[in-house]
């Protein structure tokens, strides 16, 4: 990747993905803004300090806004701790919020700023892998609640993403590779030249200072893109970035969100390609292909850590379910992602009896 590279999510909003990019953040804030909330994790200060000095030094004032770290950052409570600080700061429509961290940071301040005074803009700063090439690109927020995984949120269309990848130095070996669920599914989904790369040097794809993994990142940036500029709010193309998610939720769901959200769409899009063999859309080398691009990097392809029952009523909220229908994303070949609809609970059952150790 030369110096850095600017993704325009159709004319939605731009990506800007490159190293030593942080700073970029400031001619992002639109226009007229006086005052920026930074939501960033309470045990992550380093990045967001220097986005607050460089706001700062660009004439803002800045309130820093320390959350709890991962999904507990998801919450309505939280949410509702922000709501409370803007309006404390009299944070008026000109005003911006700012995220800085992983996608829990992403979605929960995306959906804050969607609500407070019904939409006042977001720059979105992600920190993690996973944010960088899926959360923070689309406008999609929210959070979760009791009943579920991100029941609760809104579109809203970011003022502009910056993704440094100098970041991603401290970030934890499990959770980059985490992150590698969704380039690997832009990889199933759309690209597959992203699991040619993949393949050929996983621990490239592993190593957070490599020129394959900016490739990587660039790529999986451009399938999102063109995926949401076609269809912002889901009427039915994006629903094919939800490959792997509607046993994924589940299991992150049933874990307490101890499974990373990585981890759980890896085991999820497993369960899809079986799926789609089942359909006859996925063919034995397809359907191996998915364990070993998956388990080249060090995600888990397997799973029966809870009974098919528990997951089934879970899956049943997920936002793609129509009436008492379930939908799910699979493939009919390579890059070629299409809805299976309502398949029968013992195509279901048997799908996931294959996921056994
Ligand atoms: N809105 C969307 O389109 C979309 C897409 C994909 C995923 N998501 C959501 O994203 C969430 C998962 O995001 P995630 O995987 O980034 O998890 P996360 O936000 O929990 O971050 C993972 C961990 O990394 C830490 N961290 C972040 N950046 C770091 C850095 N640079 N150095 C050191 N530590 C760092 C965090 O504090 C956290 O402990 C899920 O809630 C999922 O639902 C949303
Ligand atoms: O951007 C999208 O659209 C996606 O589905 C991306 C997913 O990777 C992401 O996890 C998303 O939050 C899932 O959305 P949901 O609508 O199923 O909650
Ligand atoms: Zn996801």
């Amino acid at each position: 990747m030369s110096e850095s590279v600017v993704v325009p999510v159709g004319d939605l909003h731009d990506v800007v993905v490159g190293r030593g990019v942080l700073e970029r953040v400031t001619a992002m804030v639109p226009a007229g803004a006086r005052q920026v909330l930074l939501v960033r994790p309470e045990k992550l200060e380093r990045y967001s300090s220097s986005v607050a000095a460089a706001l700062a030094e660009a004439g803002y004032l800045v309130h820093d806004a320390p959350v709890p770290d991962a999904e507990a950052a998801k919450t309505a409570q939280v949410a509702s701790g922000l709501w409370s600080l803007l309006g404390r700061h009299a944070f008026t429509r000109t005003d911006v919020v700012v995220a800085v961290g992983g996608g829990t940071v992403t979605d929960l301040a995306g959906f804050v700023a969607a609500t407070w005074l019904r939409g006042v803009p977001v720059v979105q700063v992600p920190t993690t892998l996973l944010a960088m090439v899926d959360a923070a690109v689309g406008g999609k927020t929210g959070i979760n609640i009791p009943e579920g995984k991100n029941l609760v949120g809104a579109f809203h269309i970011p003022a502009g993403v910056v993704c440094d990848l100098d970041v991603l130095e401290t970030l934890p070996r499990v959770d980059l590779v985490a992150g590698l669920a969704e380039v690997v599914k832009g990889g199933f989904i759309a690209d597959p030249g992203i699991l040619e790369l993949v393949e050929a040097d996983p621990d490239a794809a592993t190593d957070w200072a490599s020129p394959v993994l900016a490739e990587l990142v660039e790529r999986k940036v451009r399938v999102k893109a063109e995926v949401v500029a076609a269809d912002l709010r889901e009427a039915f193309g994006r629903e094919v970035l939800n490959y792997g998610h509607t046993l994924g939720h589940a299991v992150e769901q049933v874990s307490g969100y101890r499974r990373r959200h990585g981890e759980a769409v890896a085991v999820g899009m497993v369960f899809a390609a079986e799926l789609g063999h089942r359909a006859g859309g996925v063919d034995d080398a397809l359907l191996t292909r998915h364990r070993a691009v998956l388990e080249a990097v060090g995600l888990p392809t397997t799973y029966d850590e809870v009974p098919f029952g528990r997951l089934l009523p879970v899956m049943a909220r997920d936002k793609k379910s129509r009436g008492a229908t379930l939908r799910f994303v699979v493939l009919d070949g390579l890059a070629h992602p299409v809805r299976l609809e309502g398949p029968d609970e013992a195509v279901l059952r048997a799908a996931y009896a294959a996921l056994a150790p």
